[in-house]
């Protein structure tokens, strides 16, 4: 007999019953409706779904409704919801009975380690309770000078690059990624990343990570072949794993600091470990859980506020009229290019909310959010195995007109104050910061950043799109413009 031959037949027959046969035809997912599968062994992936994939969803619920089955790579079936009550179920009252999927489990480890973001159940409610404290508002509100500064500093960053011209063509995604993270060093660990100076070894070893993050086939092949995991980290052109041991490293040598430091600041890390040493033994965090912590801080508090700086200033653009009206209500209070608001004058500016609440839903920075279930469930009529990856498209709810109107595509700010509009929004339907236990600890803190950082901006330029630049949006992972967004940008000279 030959041996070999057997084998092959073995390994070409497992193969088309794992990706094709069992996920095609005979799961049980298969009685969900939804759109046949787009490649034999690649399902939607390198089709429709890797680019514009928030996009893709809003045309597929408009055919297939609240609930439908995709195919992701070798066909693995997932299911997308919109149902407001599932997500109620999946998200807020059930949310431990869904922990979070992701493609690859041991590269997004291999970043941010055993942090949050991998916390299930009582370990989950044990970092949240020693991190919350870091997220009050009394931390918070401290940070408001550091936001000023590294405002002013983008400000006089962009005056020296318009100098004397009328109108300067700006990359506005160069300057704001790295004026956030010196915002993110100085409020989550007290550290200097002078990202708009020569910046520090972190702060390079961080861009390498956030700009060559790998492709999402590559991540998708990571769990199944790990053999191709060490190889990507071997031969990376641009040292990815390098970055992440030095980053893991720095963390773990910042948080002895910051344990050591005789006087407690008043940034996250720090409130972090102060909070750790009064918890009961049973509820500290380790000294290794607290080093974790570091990388999704990082990430999390720079890559989504970032982002959305970036597309309101994008948005701003190309609506002249809400730039306008945004403009004329910030200098009402900012009369001075210097001026240092309060707290109260901040809350008082009711179109800059309007316009923070539409950028984050025409582009939430989490576009979607991947769950799984940990026992089989029935929804919507339908058996849904174990182990599911069930995705919950923020992105695309975000633009169904049956929510949002006809004009659900529009960057419309007025939008947020229109009484029936508002009466609509609820937690599964307006999801920019998730729902439930996991939702966004630094919620606070990011839009007290965004509400200082937007009015110095728009008191002190006015900005305009480049007719014939074009660039992607892309939905998959952090919602980025890809390669970037270069706008026209001018002073304002009163
Ligand atoms: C506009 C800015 C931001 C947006 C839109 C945003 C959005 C989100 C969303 C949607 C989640 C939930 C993810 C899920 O359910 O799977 C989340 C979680 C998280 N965010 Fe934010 N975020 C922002 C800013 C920040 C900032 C400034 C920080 C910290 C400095 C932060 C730290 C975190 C952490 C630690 C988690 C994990 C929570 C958990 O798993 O329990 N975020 N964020």
């Amino acid at each position: 007999m030959n041996y070999y031959l057997v084998a092959f037949v073995a390994f070409v027959g497992y193969i088309s019953y794992k990706c094709y046969i069992y996920p095609l035809y005979l799961s049980p997912l298969c009685k969900i409706p939804g759109p046949p599968s787009g490649n034999l062994f690649f399902g939607h992936h390198t089709s429709w779904l890797n680019f514009e994939r928030g996009e893709a969803f809003v045309h597929l619920i408009k055919k297939y409704g609240v609930m439908f089955r995709y195919h992701s790579m070798f066909n693995e079936p997932h299911v997308l919801i919109t149902d407001p009550n599932l997500i109620q179920k999946i998200m807020i009252t059930h949310s431990y009975d869904f922990p979070s999927f992701f493609i690859s489990r041991t590269l997004a480890k291999d970043y941010v380690r055993e942090s949050l973001s991998f916390a299930e159940g009582d370990d989950h409610k044990r970092f949240r309770k020693a991190l919350s404290p870091s997220f009050s508002f009394a931390i918070v509100k401290e940070m408001l000078p550091t936001f000023f500064q590294a405002t002013h500093k983008m400000k006089d960053i962009w005056l020296k690059q318009i100098g004397n011209k009328k109108e300067e063509r700006i990359t506005i995604t160069d300057l704001v990624p790295k004026i956030i993270l010196d915002i993110i060093g100085h409020v989550g660990f007290n550290y200097e990343f002078d990202a708009t100076g020569s910046g520090t070894d972190l702060s390079r070893a961080y861009f390498t990570i956030v700009n060559n993050m790998p492709s999402s086939l590559y991540v998708f092949l990571a769990d199944f072949f790990p053999v191709a995991r060490r190889i990507f980290y071997t031969f990376h052109k641009d040292q990815y794993w390098d970055s992440v041991q030095f980053i893991h490293n720095t963390s773990d040598q910042l948080v002895t600091n910051l344990k050591i430091a005789t006087t407690r600041g008043n940034d996250i890390m720090s409130t972090l470990i102060q909070t750790n040493e009064n918890l009961s033994a049973s509820e500290q965090l380790t000294f290794n859980e607290i080093c974790n912590q570091i990388t999704l801080i990082l990430t999390a508090g720079h890559e989504t506020v970032s982002a959305t700086t970036s597309w309101a200033l994008y948005y701003l653009a190309k609506n002249p009229e809400a730039q306008d009206q945004l403009r004329k209500e910030v200098l009402e209070i900012f009369t001075d290019r210097n001026y240092f608001p309060t707290l109260k004058e901040i809350d008082h500016l009711e179109y800059l909310e309007c316009v923070l609440k539409e950028t984050l839903r025409i582009v939430a920075p989490l576009p979607e959010f991947m769950r799984f279930n940990v026992k089989e469930e029935i929804m919507n009529g339908y058996v849904i195995p174990k182990g599911t990856p069930l995705c919950i498209p923020a992105y695309a709810i975000h633009h169904d007109p049956l929510i949002w109107g006809d004009d659900a595509e529009d960057f419309n700010p007025s939008r947020w104050l229109d009484p029936e509009i508002k009466s609509n929004i609820s937690t599964t339907n307006y999801l920019p910061f998730g729902a439930g236990r996991r939702a966004c600890p630094g919620s606070k803190m990011a839009l007290l950043e965004l509400k200082m950082i937007l009015p110095i901006i728009i008191r002190n330029f006015k900005f305009r799109i480049v007719e014939d630049f074009t660039f992607k949006k892309r939905t998959q992972g952090f919602s980025k413009p890809v390669p970037g967004i270069d706008l026209l940008v001018s002073k304002v000279d009163y």
